[in-house]
């Protein structure tokens, strides 16, 4: 089976001590992951060295950052390279996240290079798309969210995109408490995974592993990731709840 994946994106949320407690809560339910299951915590940069020793121990549990710079290194104030996160060994970073691609101005183009850099420094990107309200009131979320992916990743060899999990996020559901319907996110993934296919073949395409984010819940979390091309989510503010992301992770399919 594919990896079915609960990632946490705290978003800039909780301090270091309120982080550290979340942690300890979930970690706490001693959750036994399947081999196919695991659960990601997207952190500030920060915790990240707190949470990756938190987790250290665990079996598929895993540290992520929520992002990088797309550049090597230098004179760039303030940012942080992929290459950074590799020396601290964070094995997962998020690419492409809606808010930054709405207020820093991310374009696919400039994703494409996060990614490269990501894979080059043996970062697993995870990588999001999805649509605005007006292109999902139009109906050409298809299209929208296909153009993301192939100015951002088809760039990539087989043996890279499948080292990258995408993650669908319309952007209508994200932090609005309106998720898409058990239909729309199903309809969405087999779409992408088509596009996949289209590019790089049935069997690599079958591989990779496409989330859902906006509004999971502990209370949808079961239905949503029952669809057959869901494979977990990534979750904004159900992950900031210890039972309620508990929940969640229990949610994968087994
Ligand atoms: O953006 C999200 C995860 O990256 C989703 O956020 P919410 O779960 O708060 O809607």
């Amino acid at each position: 089976m594919r990896k079915q994946i609960a990632a946490a994106n705290w978003k800039m949320n909780l301090t270091f001590q309120q982080g550290e407690k979340l942690l300890d809560d979930i970690l706490g339910a001693n959750i036994d992951l399947a081999d196919h299951q695991l659960v990601i915590f997207a952190v500030p940069s920060p915790y990240l060295l707190m949470t990756r020793s938190e987790v250290e121990e665990e079996k598929n549990y895993y540290t992520s950052a929520q992002n990088c710079y797309n550049k090597k290194s230098g004179a760039y104030t303030g940012e942080i390279s992929a290459e950074m996160l590799h020396s601290i060994n964070v094995p997962y970073c998020v690419i492409g996240h809606s808010e930054r691609r709405e207020y820093f101005n991310e374009s696919n183009a400039v994703l494409a290079e996060k990614l490269n850099l990501c894979l080059e420094n043996y970062i697993t990107p995870i990588f999001c798309c999805g649509e605005p309200l007006s292109i999902r009131e139009a109906n050409t979320q298809n299209e929208f969210v296909a153009q993301q992916l192939k100015e951002s990743l088809f760039h990539l060899s087989p043996e890279k995109i499948k080292d990258i999990v995408i993650a669908y996020e319309p952007i209508w559901a994200i932090g609005t408490g309106k998720t898409a319907t058990t239909e729309q996110a199903q309809e969405m993934h087999a779409y992408l995974r088509s596009v996949l296919a289209a590019q790089y073949g049935q069997s690599i395409s079958d591989q990779i592993s496409i989330l859902y984010g906006g509004s999971v819940k502990a209370n949808n979390a079961k239905e949503i990731f029952g669809s057959p091309d869901v494979d977990g989510g990534l979750v904004g503010g159900a992950s900031l709840v210890a039972a309620d992301f508990i929940e969640i992770i229990k949610a994968l399919k087994a």
